[in-house]
């Protein structure tokens, strides 16, 4: 006898009811600058996507009904430079400029990882992220296997790469590789979609001539994106100048490495004609003004850079150098710096920070057809905002400066991602908090004891 197992496919549907929608909208080709639009409506998503956004939608047949009342719904925010499983790291080493931190504090530490700490640092970031409105988070770090199975036990979205570093080494080189190009056969498009893999050279300085050029060979063949740290500080360029004769972007074009696959961390230190090549390459920038402060590294151009219409998104960088991985923080962060260092209170105002933290954040990963706005087909990644809290009273006319220079993570009251509630009413509900904060001070204690019995 054949016996057939008949899987249930009925729909799993959420109806989130009466809320104030907030969708940031490119509409620059209309020579509109308005980057944001705001209506009151109900959202239904079925199984991953968004099914109908309308101002009334029948609450029948609908497993989960969440009322919107005194909230804003908007996509979850992408954090577009990590290096998560670093959560074990914060507070480590604090106050100290980039290459000292680097070589003399974070690389000795790294040396002692394995995949279970990374998987513990991994996790842990994951619950701060869902916690804070990240639904997805662009990462480069090593363990990546084990990265993305945190990824897939905590329901978020992830754009993972190995960081590859051979300072010129051909033995180096070809073990950095073959492990990204692992991590690329056993994790692309894993976790029911939510898992992408990019390569990942660290930097100019840390990955030779030869790497590079493989890497964009291997990108093109794999159909994968590049996640690179780029122009971060000025030794970094003095260093680039120096081995080439050129400035980091101009070396990179030198040797077609660049294109719009390309997703380059910090850009701080840039001269006009880096900012061009930027521009005719749709190389996209990840701007991290937490960390740049943090280790006084400088201070990135993004006003230039957005005057130019260069996609600008926004990361942390890792827990290390900024020391949490709170989008809320990073829009803040990035629109008071550029004001500043313009003298000017107009620049990078609240919408376009809070753009820089959604939609351009799906272009710069090559997501946006399924992520960084809320309309009807996309994914269904979004956050609830409960406005009912001291610091978001009262509401400003202007919803996007509460949100940007009034708000922070733990407003985020339900976050959503690929049409799975990870948190409701700051519950979480498929990680065990408790048990994760612990394994994860387990994980940098033995780390510490390891490299103490060492020396
Ligand atoms: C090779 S994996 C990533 C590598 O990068 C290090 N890292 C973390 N933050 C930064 C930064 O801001 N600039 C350069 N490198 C950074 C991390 O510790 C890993 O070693
Ligand atoms: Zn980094």
């Amino acid at each position: 006898m054949i016996l057939f197992v008949v899987y249930n496919m009925e729909t799993k549907n959420i109806l989130i009811k009466n809320v104030l929608i907030l969708n940031p909208k490119d509409n620059d080709e209309n020579n509109n600058h308005d980057h944001i639009e705001i209506f009151k409506g109900s959202v239904l998503i079925e199984n991953d996507r968004i099914a109908e956004i309308s101002s009334e939608i029948s609450s029948s047949d609908v497993n989960k009904i969440i009322d919107g009342e005194n909230k804003i719904l908007m996509p979850g925010l992408i954090n577009t430079h990590n290096h998560i499983s670093m959560n074990l790291f914060r507070g480590i080493a604090d106050d100290i400029p980039l290459e000292t931190w680097l070589k003399d504090n974070i690389w000795p530490l790294e040396a002692g990882l394995n995949g279970k700490y990374c998987y513990a640092g991994a996790i842990l970031a994951a619950i701060e992220m869902i916690k804070s409105g990240t639904t997805t988070f662009n990462d480069m770090y090593f363990f990546m296997e084990d990265v993305a199975n945190a990824t897939k036990d905590s329901g978020i979205r992830g754009c993972l790469s190995h960081g590859m570093i051979d300072f010129g080494d051909p033995e180096k080189r070809e073990k950095e590789f073959k492990e990204n190009i692992k991590l690329i056969k056993n994790c692309n498009n894993k976790a029911e979609g939510r898992i992408k893999t990019f390569f990942g050279p660290h930097s100019p300085v840390t990955a030779s001539k030869e790497l590079l050029e493989r890497v964009r060979k291997e990108a093109n063949k794999y159909n994968v994106g590049i996640h690179i740290h780029m122009n971060e500080t000025q030794i970094e360029v003095e260093n680039v100048l120096k081995t080439t004769g050129k400035r980091p972007f101009e070396y990179l074009e030198e040797l077609k490495f660049l294109g719009d696959d390309v997703i380059a961390a910090h850009g701080v230190w840039l001269s006009k004609e880096e900012m061009n090549i930027i521009k005719n390459r749709d190389v996209k920038i990840s701007h991290n003004p937490c960390s740049n402060m943090k280790l006084a590294s400088g201070i990135s151009p993004i006003n230039e850079l957005l005057e130019k219409k260069i996609c600008v998104s926004l990361g942390t960088d890792g827990a290390a150098s900024n020391n949490n991985l709170d989008m809320f923080e990073e829009m803040k962060f990035a629109s008071l710096l550029q004001k500043v260092n313009t003298m000017n209170p107009q620049s990078l105002p609240s919408d376009m920070a809070l753009k820089m933290a959604t939609l351009n954040g799906a272009k710069s990963l090559g997501l946006e057809n399924d992520i960084g706005s809320i309309e009807v087909g996309k994914k269904a990644d979004v956050i609830l905002i409960d406005v009912d809290s001291a610091n978001m009273t009262p509401m400003s006319k202007k919803i996007s400066s509460n949100l940007v220079y009034s708000a922070n993570g733990s407003n985020v009251h339900t976050t959503i991602c690929n049409g799975e509630i990870l948190m409701e009413n700051r519950k979480l509900t498929k990680l065990n908090e408790a048990d994760i904060l612990q394994q994860g001070n387990i994980a940098i204690k033995e780390l510490i004891e390891a490299k103490e019995a060492e020396n």
